[in-house]
């Protein structure tokens, strides 16, 4: 039997299969799917299998070392898939593979020296080498041994020691005691060992149990456990655990809502496509607080009922835990989690109990979707214009090309949600390719916040130098009379705390990367965010020498110290990166702001999106503009949905809600249009300029950026790239530059790009791989790397 492998080392050359035979032993579990160990050259790497055959056209085959999974991690399908990623977004399939597994599945193998013969008849050296265990790892052996390699070569020939390869899994799976009663008499356990007699009577009447379970449960100590094992009653053995991120939570269940005539008339055909199985895309177009979650809850019960499972994805899903608990309530231990704020080892055993198929729901962030199930009835993507739908970084792929895939696979609808749908979406809606389904109220009548629009330029003229205009200052103090709540909103994108010099505008920025650092208060310094190098704060200006040098820009504790100082007596919470860096303190944050613990919720755009705080009554948008300036085609539209988004946690209960957004460029369209929450009209005139721009949807783009550490090779690459795909693409594609990249350097690389504005390009895979294996044929030795992002969603 022969296996064909997929190697785990990521050059153009091995980005095909390499023949392996399979012997005897591993026939079972070498399956498609499965990951093997393998010799390479000189090494042993990890692989794929991919497929099985009974011939080969290769030549003396190597013999597969391992077989790691007795179950394939990878099914027929996702295999597919990964075929299909790699293609579609033009990289190596050992990546893909890759991307659609958990961390944890990424091994190391290591090499290691084994003793074979008796300590006593190994040479000294090799005695003292081996003296403490009988397994060395290489590299201890082969430093300890310098003088006498010799004598080491020897014993491996002669077979005194051997070579092993260990392989280290990541996430390794977790494990616990668990004790139980055997079958014996009370009686026979001494009189006055009495704490052991009431510990053996609990493990009877108790059961098996987790060992730290029984202990605490019956207050006894692990000694007395101890002596009842060592006298026969009682046994521990080792059981398989999952680490539950969410063990220590009481969930109550939740039963489903009676919907509203809006929300049947919606879910109608959602629920038509889940009865009949076919798959179908619809794009749910629902305001802020109509009920969209309802309707996720009560499509995927829907295709519990059909014995399928149901894939939900959300953003970032770890800052949203009022999300996850909906779900946990109400589907109980039937929903995996999966996101990036657990650890590698929770990752790997969310997967596990999908791939046991131990659950049928996962509530998850972008990878979620590559979820192994086997029977889905639905896959469903929440907020669907989140921009971190797209992972980037290779595999670039974009979470609704793959949950439309997959969809399409298992005949299965794709649902779409979104109170701002991106401006594509709601394209291929409006032509037909989506069907569209809307919810144009919130749940009960209730009305969407008032927004008022106020022009910071006006204040600033006023003689107002504060972040605060008159009238947001006054909106907050109306709420602290009231005791209503209020939510303050910093946008932190394109904006940053950045040092300048006030006599000569001198900005201090990285060495390495062409970027300004942002300025850390905790530390008192300067980071750069692009390659994490870290400067004490000058103290004077490097280009003038004058001491005027101060940080610019507002972050969030700024912002917070003048609060302090204009309404002394609000109780604030501050929600940043900087105060839900600790495991669980977003959660906490979020739950002390929901008990009524402040009166001021303050926060960048983690508080955005999810929030469902009945008390909130007041929204406040601090500076509205900050995103519109940064050079990218969607950034009118990135700012809108933001807002509206924002906007929409006001007033979500029976307490009517009020939004105050300042800006500096009050009159833009994307901020007035917010007033009346006419997504249509953004629309409408969102397509008109994408049309004159020949953007997207009108085109299609990709980009490929070029960066060399040598300046002048750097530009010579792009300019041949550029050369190339005029010459082969089609007449009326646009091959825009090359140009320099907006940031122009990172970690000492420079950066060069090229843009191509497409309408139908059908080789165009086919281009940018030759353009990938040609330029990258030895990457291994040259310093040039070519990335390609298909449909890209950052120009940087
Ligand atoms: N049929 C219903 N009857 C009563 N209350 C409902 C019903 N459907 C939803 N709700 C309630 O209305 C509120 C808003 O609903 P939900 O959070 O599902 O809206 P959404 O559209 O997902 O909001 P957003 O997009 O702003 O996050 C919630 O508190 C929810 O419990
Ligand atoms: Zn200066
Ligand atoms: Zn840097």
């Amino acid at each position: 039997m022969i296996a064909r492998v997929i190697v785990d080392v990521p050059t153009a050359q091995t980005d095909r299969l390499f023949d392996y035979e399979v012997p005897h032993e591993w026939r079972a579990f070498a399956r498609p799917g499965a990951r093997v160990i393998v010799p390479f050259g000189p090494r042993r790497i990890q692989g794929f299998v991919v497929a099985l055959e009974q011939t080969s056209e290769a030549t003396k085959l190597k013999p597969i070392s391992e077989v790691l999974d007795p179950l394939p991690v990878l099914s027929e399908e996702l295999l597919e898939l990964g075929d299909w990623l790699a293609k579609t977004t033009v990289c190596y399939k050992v990546k893909a593979f890759f991307a659609m597994l958990p961390a944890a599945l990424k091994t190391k193998v290591s090499k290691q020296v084994e003793r074979k013969a008796a300590l006593d008849l190994l040479p000294l050296p090799l005695q003292t080498l081996f003296a403490d265990h009988d397994v060395v790892p290489w590299e201890e052996a082969r430093s300890l041994m310098k003088q006498d390699l010799s004598l080491l070569k020897t014993a491996l020939d002669e077979g005194a020691v051997s070579l092993v390869y260990k392989v280290t899994e990541k996430g390794a799976k977790k494990t616990a005691k668990l004790v139980q009663a055997l079958p014996k008499q009370v009686e026979d356990i001494p009189e006055r060992a009495k704490k052991q007699r009431e510990l053996f009577c609990y493990l009877q009447e108790n059961g098996p149990l987790l060992t730290k379970d029984a202990l605490q449960q019956s207050k006894t100590t692990r000694a007395t456990l101890k002596a009842l094992i060592e006298k026969g009653f009682a046994e521990e053995t080792d059981v398989e655990v999952y680490r539950d991120p969410l063990q220590h939570e009481q969930i109550p269940p939740s039963a489903p809502l009676e919907l509203t005539p809006a929300q049947a008339a919606v879910i109608a055909p959602i629920e038509a496509a889940i009865e009949n199985g076919h798959h179908e895309a619809m794009l749910l177009h629902g305001v802020t607080g109509s009920g969209k979650t309802e309707i996720y809850l009560q499509a995927i019960a829907k295709v519990l009922e059909k014995g399928k499972e149901a894939m939900m994805l959300v953003p970032e899903i770890s800052l949203t835990p009022q999300m996850v608990t909906r779900f946990k309530a109400r589907f109980g231990d039937l929903v995996a989690i999966m996101h990036s704020g657990l650890s590698n080892g929770e990752k790997y055993d969310e997967w596990r109990k999908i791939h046991r198929k131990e659950v049928k729901v996962v509530v998850g962030a972008r990878s979620a979707v590559f979820a192994p199930f086997t029977n889905i009835g639905i896959i469903i993507i929440d907020e669907e214009h989140e921009t971190s739908y797209k992972q980037e970084e290779t595999p670039r792929y974009h979470a609704k090309d793959v949950a439309l895939y997959r969809g399409r696979k298992h005949e299965a609808p794709v649902l779409l949600g979104s109170a701002t749908p991106s401006v594509e979406s709601f394209a291929r809606a409006k032509k037909g390719v989506y069907r569209l389904l809307s919810l144009r109220e919130r749940i009960k009548g209730r009305p969407l916040p008032e927004v008022d629009v106020v022009d910071m330029r006006e204040e600033l003229r006023r003689g107002n130098r504060s972040m605060f205009s008159g009238q947001l200052l006054q909106a907050l103090q109306a709420r602290l009379e009231r005791n209503e709540q209020s939510v303050l909103f910093l946008n932190r994108r394109g904006y940053s705390t950045f040092v300048m010099c006030r006599d000569c505008g001198y900005v201090a920025s990285c060495s390495h990367c062409d970027i300004s650092y942002t300025y850390h208060r905790a530390g008192n310094s300067l980071k750069c965010h692009y390659c994490g190098d870290e400067q004490p704060m000058p103290k004077t200006c490097a280009e003038c020498g004058s001491d005027h040098i101060r940080f610019f820009g507002s972050g969030t504790q700024k912002v917070e110290e003048e609060l302090a100082r204009l309404l002394p007596e609000a109780k604030v919470i501050r929600m940043d990166v900087d105060t839900t860096r600790k495991k669980g303190a977003h959660k906490q944050l979020l739950e002390a702001f929901g008990k009524g613990d402040a009166d001021i919720l303050l926060g960048t755009q983690m508080i955005a999106k999810g929030l469902d705080f009945p008390r909130i009554t007041l929204v406040g948008v601090l500076t509205a503009d900050t995103m519109l300036h940064i050079p990218d085609f969607r950034s009118a539209e990135r700012t809108f949905q933001l807002l509206e988004q924002v906007a929409g946690r006001a007033g979500r209960d029976q307490l009517k809600g009020e939004v105050i957004i300042q800006s500096y460029t009050p009159d833009h369209y994307s901020i007035q249009l917010v007033k009346s929450h006419d997504y249509e009209q953004f629309f409408a005139k969102e397509m008109q300029l994408r049309k004159q721009g020949s953007y997207p949807p009108y085109y299609y783009m990709a980009l490929l950026t070029i960066s060399d550490t040598e300046l002048a090779s750097t530009i010579s690459a792009a300019q041949k790239v550029a050369r190339y795909l005029k010459e082969s693409l089609n007449e009326e594609t646009v091959v825009l530059g090359p140009v320099v990249s907006p940031i122009a350097r990172i970690k000492d690389r420079y950066r060069y790009q090229c843009v191509i504005k497409y309408r139908h390009e059908p080789k165009l895979q086919e281009i940018l791989d030759t353009v990938m294996r040609h330029y990258l044929r030895d990457a291994t030795n040259k310093k040039l790397q070519i990335s390609i992002d298909v449909n890209p969603h950052f120009f940087m």
